[in-house]
This record gives C-alpha cells, structure tokens and sequence, in this order.
C-alpha cells in the first residue's frame, strides 16, 4: 500500500437502520461505532474486504432493470469464524447526501484495486465424484456467491473421468486465466498440479523424466476448496477444510509457496505429491478401499480395520538424503522456516548425506506437509512444513498388533503425536529412494494408488503457488480432532 493510501482520512455519520454510526477509514482500517449506548465499535482492516457496492433497489416490476440507490452502500468483508475458519459478513450504512456515499465507495474501491494479486479469471474444476460427491453444490451454495460479489469471473468444469483435469490443463491455452482452482479432495488436486507442471514442461521443452533437472514453476496459482474424502491438503493449507475459509482465501489473493515431491521409477516420473506418499498400511488401504467407493468416505474406517486386523509386514531398504536441519517447529501462518526458503531461491541442489535402512515396516510414509485431517489433527508428521523443501520419511517398523492401535490412537487425537514411540523412526530428507524385498504393498501418493514398489523421490521446493494466508496457530482449548481411523 502507497503512503497515500496509509495517509487517506475517510470520516462520516451513517445510519444502519434507526441507529447512527461515526465510521472513519484510516491507516487502512475501516471503524464504525455506534454514538449511543450500547457503544459497540467494530474494525475491519481493508485487506479483509471483500468488495464495496453501491445498493440497489429492489425494482417493482421483473422487466424493469434493478435501480441504484445512491443513499446506500454496502461493504462485503471476511472476519475470523471458529476454529480457524473465516465467514462472510456485509453491512449496509445510509447517508441522506449522496455525494458522502459515492466518494465512501470511490475511495474504498480505489483502495481495493491494489491488490492486485487478487484473481479475476478463475478456471475452476469440480469432481462430482469424490467424497459424498456434494462438490457441485458445495460450489453452488458457497463458493458462487462469494465469487459473485468479489467479482471473480469463475469457468466451471465438471471433471467426467479420472485424469481429465490433468488432460484439459495440459492440452488447453490457459492464457485468459489468472488462476486454477477445483473443488475436490487431494486426488482432484493432485491432477491439478500434475497437469501444470507437465504443461510447463512442455512449453519450455523440459524432460520431466529427467531426475537431476529442476522442475519448472507453472505461472497460474492454484485454489485449493475441499469436496473430497480426506482433505488433508486443503487441511493443511487454510489450516480447516470450512469451504467459505477455502473460498475466501482465493478472493484474498495472498499466496504461499507449496513443495512439491516428484517420484520416478527406474526411467519415468511416475507423478508428483503434495501430501503423503505411503507405503504398506496406508498403500493398502488406498488399494482396497478403491474397491468400496460406493461407501464413500467410510470406506477408510472399514479397510482400514481389516488392513490393522491382518498386521502385515513388508521388508524393504530405504535411503534418505538428509541435510543437518533440526526439526521442531510446525509450520503456521507467515511461517519464518518457509520464507527463509522463498529467500534463498532454491535450485534444489540437494546435498546432504545418504543413510540406508533396513527392516520390516508396517508403513513408511514420505509427508511433505504435516498431513492433518480432521480425523487426525496433528498428522503423522506435525513438524513438516508447506515450503520448506524437506520432506518427513516416518518408519514405522512391523510390530505388535497393540502398538499399531497405540499408533492409530495417537494419529486421531489433537494431544499427542507419534514420534515417541519407540518402533517410529522420523527422518527429514530431501531425496528417498526406496526397493522392495520378497512380498510387496503398493504406494498411496496422495491418496491414489501407484503399482510401482521400487522407487525414488525428490522434494521441489515451493514449486507451487498456493493461494492461503496460511493456518492460523491453534487455541490450546481449541478441540478439532474425532475418533476413527485415518486415511493418511
Ligand atoms: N467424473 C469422474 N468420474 C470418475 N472419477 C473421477 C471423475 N472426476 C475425477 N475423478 C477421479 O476421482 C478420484 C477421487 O477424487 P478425489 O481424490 O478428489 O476424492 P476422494 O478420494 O474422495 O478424496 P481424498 O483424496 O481427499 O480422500 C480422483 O482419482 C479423480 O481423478
């Protein structure tokens, strides 16, 4: 924001209904409070404004066009709901001067116009699949008319098979948009990302096979709003999967950096993830609960039980790439780790050491962000960041059927994690490579199933923009977390 803007002094008198308000625009905050008791003042800074409208009246006939009234304007704002979510509020103010409420809506709106990261165009993809398959009308209901009244012109495209999304960015100009979103859960979301950085790759004539080369960044910036099973990304990310939160974090228009962790096997990129990429009880679990779709996200519980039930083991070696990071510090809203990140520029030159292990695992799982979810609000990696070009490897090693329930206990509850436990090993690592040995599982990236056992893995920092303004930290007498298995 320019000095001007810092400086500029908006003062008058309005009514909201019978009662008078002294509202003033300073320093970028918009006040009101009311002259008589009871004295209620309210301040919304200018970056939580949604839009500034002038009212229209209602007209008496359908033919006639809606009038404006130039007695009335109306700011449309965010402001902090519960448990980290963000809501929509408006409130209408009336001055018998009509000249009062212009220069109100010229300056606000003025004001508004410097941000200028805030999307116009937006291509938006729904899944009508995923979930409880509701991504249409949670679209409809809650993502619409926020868009609407931000002034966001959104493309809609109902996705009609698996892999679409991923085709259509590929083999689309997306030259009249400045931004891609979809309603989905971290399957929708992964083919968002796929598509773009493979679109990428072709238009600067990159080998995506190639695992020594840098990635390159796709330039459209992507919306995230939960319609999925788990959403651990769109968790993550706005820190709830509320839909209006997802929603107004696109209006904002403030952004964040998210790795990206590309995986190859012998000769090709298999995919990339954004989230988790498990092998054994996870990877079984993405394998047989595909079969029982129809149950939709219950579909975890039940697999879930069995795969617990049977407590199969599978041996493998994996090797990590490590740098001497400590870890201990969640990644939150301006989050210092990430930034510092952005700073450096990274070329994902990895150095580090190699270390090999080897054993029989219950699960090893790559996170490249905490993957919280509801059902687990910790995460199997609470200390993984969104942009800090590290993954977490976590090792669970074949054990006792009790400890695979303490495991799960923990992964459910919002007071303990996992890393205590004396069969889980952690380890930050920038590359993996992992090989099977006599009986295999299959890897779950980011919740869809990957055939391939023998493979490697490499973290892109900050290859994607994300708009969020990041999760904010949570309250200690804050509950989020429920009781059943958890997907990730
Ligand atoms: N019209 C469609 N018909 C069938 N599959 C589709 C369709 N559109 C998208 N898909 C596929 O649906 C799969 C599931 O989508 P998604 O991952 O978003 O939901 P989910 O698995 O319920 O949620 P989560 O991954 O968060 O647990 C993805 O693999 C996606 O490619």
């Amino acid at each position: 924001m320019s000095d001007d803007n810092q400086n500029s002094v908006l003062l008058s008198n309005f009514y909201l209904g019978r009662r008078r308000y002294r509202v003033y625009y300073h320093r970028n905050l918009i006040v009101w409070d009311s002259e008589k008791p009871p004295c209620a003042q309210k301040t919304v800074p200018i970056e939580n404004v949604i839009a500034v409208q002038h009212n229209y009246e209602t007209s008496t006939h359908p033919s006639e066009e809606p009038r404006c009234d130039p007695n009335a304007f109306t700011i449309h704002f965010a402001e902090r709901g519960e448990k980290r979510t963000w809501k929509y509020n408006s409130i209408t103010f009336k001055h018998s001067d009509v000249l009062q409420v212009s220069s109100w809506v010229k300056t606000l709106q003025n004001h508004l116009q410097k941000f200028t990261g805030r999307p116009k165009h937006l291509l938006l993809f729904v899944n009508p699949y995923g979930g409880k398959r509701k991504a249409l009308k949670i679209f409809e209901k809650f993502g619409k008319p926020l868009f609407q009244i931000a002034g966001v012109d959104v493309s809609v495209i109902i996705s009609q098979r698996q892999n679409q999304i991923r085709d259509i960015i590929i083999n689309h100009n997306l030259d009249n948009y400045d931004a891609v979103g979809c309603v989905g859960g971290d399957g929708t979301i992964s083919e968002l990302f796929n598509g773009l950085v493979l679109k990428e790759c072709q238009k600067q004539g990159i080998d995506p096979d190639d695992m020594s080369i840098d990635l390159p960044k796709p330039n459209l910036p992507i919306g995230v709003i939960p319609g999925g099973s788990t959403d651990s990304i769109a968790y993550c990310l706005h820190g709830t999967t509320d839909v209006t939160t997802a929603v107004l974090h696109i209006i904002f228009g403030d952004k964040t950096g998210l790795d990206l962790v590309s995986v190859y096997d012998e000769t090709r990129l298999l995919r990339l993830f954004a989230s988790a990429f498990s092998y054994g009880y996870l990877g079984d679990i993405a394998y047989y609960s595909e079969q029982l779709r129809w149950m939709g996200p219950s579909r975890y519980e039940y697999t879930g039980f069995k795969r617990i039930i049977s407590n199969t083991g599978y041996k493998g070696e994996i090797a990590v790439l490590s740098e001497n990071d400590p870890i201990g510090t969640k990644c939150y809203e301006k989050c210092v780790r990430c930034s510092l990140k952005k700073a450096e520029d990274n070329d994902n030159k990895n150095e580090g050491v190699w270390k090999t292990l080897k054993g029989k695992f219950f699960m090893v799982t790559a996170a490249n962000i905490s993957c919280a979810c509801e059902r687990s609000p910790n995460g199997i990696a609470p200390y993984s960041h969104l942009g800090d070009g590290n993954m977490h490897v976590v090792l669970v090693r074949h054990t006792s059927l009790i400890n695979n329930l303490r495991l799960l206990i923990r992964l459910t509850r919002s007071d303990s994690n996992v890393d205590d436990l004396d069969f889980v090993e952690i380890h930050q690592a920038k590359e993996l490579c992992f090989r099977a040995e006599d009986m295999q599982s299959r890897w779950n990236c980011d919740g869809e199933i990957q055939h391939q056992t023998d493979v490697r893995a490499k973290v892109r920092c900050q290859l994607l923009t994300v708009f969020t303004r990041g999760a904010p930290k949570v309250e200690q007498n804050e509950k989020l977390g429920c009781c059943s298995f958890c997907k990730h």
